[in-house]
């Protein structure tokens, strides 16, 4: 079975492409009216999340409205701690938030390390669907949020934009903080390795809040954890030409730009940055680069959006392996018509410049 575009995985493995292949992150949510339709007729978002149908029907409704070159299974990031049992839950305006948040530290040695089969076996169930689903149109992208993104929600109890209580924790009692990391890149390499089995086509792990960590604690507390995955990943062997069969992996630390260098080193094959970075200043060709427009870029005018889009496919340049994508999540609020004029633009922009 061959893909009818590979142009993203091919852009993962820096080989060559026509044009250069865009996805955006969130790219299955409330800025569509068939996505609010779908989840209001759901009730609340964990049931569309452990419904493969509902997950698998979000999934594909981006791919059919837009010509993205890839799909993300629909889920969240917070289903590992739901499933150590920390009672996921969204309070509308208020984000997610746990019945059980972790208060105390022996709350950390008593966590189970889940099991993807029967604590997460309907997100492979949806990927399952998703893939059949698509019938080969895209590549599935599956995902995990990263051990010290995940420990924020679950110690802080929620969102935050302090992170005072984790960071109090990693000062005054790391080695708890570690425990707990250790047991998250366990169970997310386990869910991960899962994702593969059941389809995923393309790994990609969200570190949101890396960005929050001074230099030598990002790479004791956050990239540390992320390498363990990375290495424990069964992507098959990478060839020295481009194969459909591997499974590359995307690491995303939303503010990492500084740290590229050092998580391009993990063995990953991409680096996803935020719009912080400037593009020509990164090397070309050891890794992929994912990004890195600015979201609210989408609410300017078409010139504006067009602009921007040229910009990055400026600074890019001619190199081999770049995969367009926001620098960080779409926001709720973006017009459908800028989305539209925004994967055109990647489109036809970049054909020029590739085939200079
Ligand atoms: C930090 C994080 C979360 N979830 C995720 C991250 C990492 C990426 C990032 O930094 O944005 C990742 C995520 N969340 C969701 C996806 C689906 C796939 C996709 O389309 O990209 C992915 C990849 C769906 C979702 N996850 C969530 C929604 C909105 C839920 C709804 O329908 O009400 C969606 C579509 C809920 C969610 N989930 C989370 C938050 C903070 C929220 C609330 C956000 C808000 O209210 O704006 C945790």
């Amino acid at each position: 079975m061959s893909l009818k575009n590979d142009r993203y995985l091919r852009a993962l493995q820096c080989e060559a492409v026509d044009y250069t292949p865009v996805w955006m992150m969130r790219q299955a949510g409330r800025y569509l009216p068939e996505y609010r339709k779908l989840r209001a007729s759901a009730g609340d978002f964990m049931t569309m999340c452990k419904t493969p149908e509902l997950a698998c029907e979000a999934t594909m409704q981006p791919i059919r409205r837009f010509d993205l070159d890839a799909a993300i299974i629909f889920s969240d990031i917070l289903t590992i701690p739901d499933a150590m049992g920390l009672g996921l839950y969204f309070e509308t305006g208020e984000g997610p938030k746990f019945k059980h948040p972790i208060n105390h530290p022996n709350d950390i040695k008593q966590l189970p390390i889940p099991d993807p089969q029967t604590d997460l076996g309907y997100v492979m169930d949806a990927i399952r669907l998703a893939r059949k689903e698509l019938d080969n149109k895209v590549p599935l992208i599956g995902f995990a949020g990263s051990p010290w993104t995940l420990a924020t929600y679950m110690i802080e109890g929620g969102s935050s934009k302090t992170f005072t209580k984790i960071k109090k924790m990693l000062y005054s009692d790391p080695a708890s903080l570690h425990l707990l990391l250790d047991k998250l890149a366990d169970s997310v390499a386990l869910y991960l390795n899962a994702q593969i089995q059941a389809g995923a086509q393309s790994i990609m792990i969200f570190d949101s809040w890396g960005g929050a960590l001074s230099h030598r604690s990002y790479l004791d507390f956050s990239l540390k954890y992320m390498q363990k995955i990375v290495n424990a990943l069964q992507r098959g062997q990478r060839q020295a030409h481009y194969t459909q069969d591997y499974i590359p992996v995307t690491l995303f630390t939303k503010g990492g730009g500084l740290w590229f260098d050092k998580i391009m080193h993990t063995g990953c094959d991409a680096v996803g940055v935020d719009w912080t970075v400037d593009l020509s200043t990164l090397p070309k060709g050891q890794v992929a680069i994912q990004g890195n427009l600015d979201p609210t870029i989408l609410y300017g005018d078409k010139a504006t959006i067009e602009q921007n889009t040229a910009w990055i496919l400026q600074e890019f340049g001619q190199h081999n392996g770049h995969v367009f994508n926001l620098g960080h999540g779409i926001n709720q609020d973006t017009p459908i018509e800028s989305v539209e004029i925004l994967i055109n633009a990647v489109h036809q922009q970049s054909k020029r410049v590739h085939n200079d």
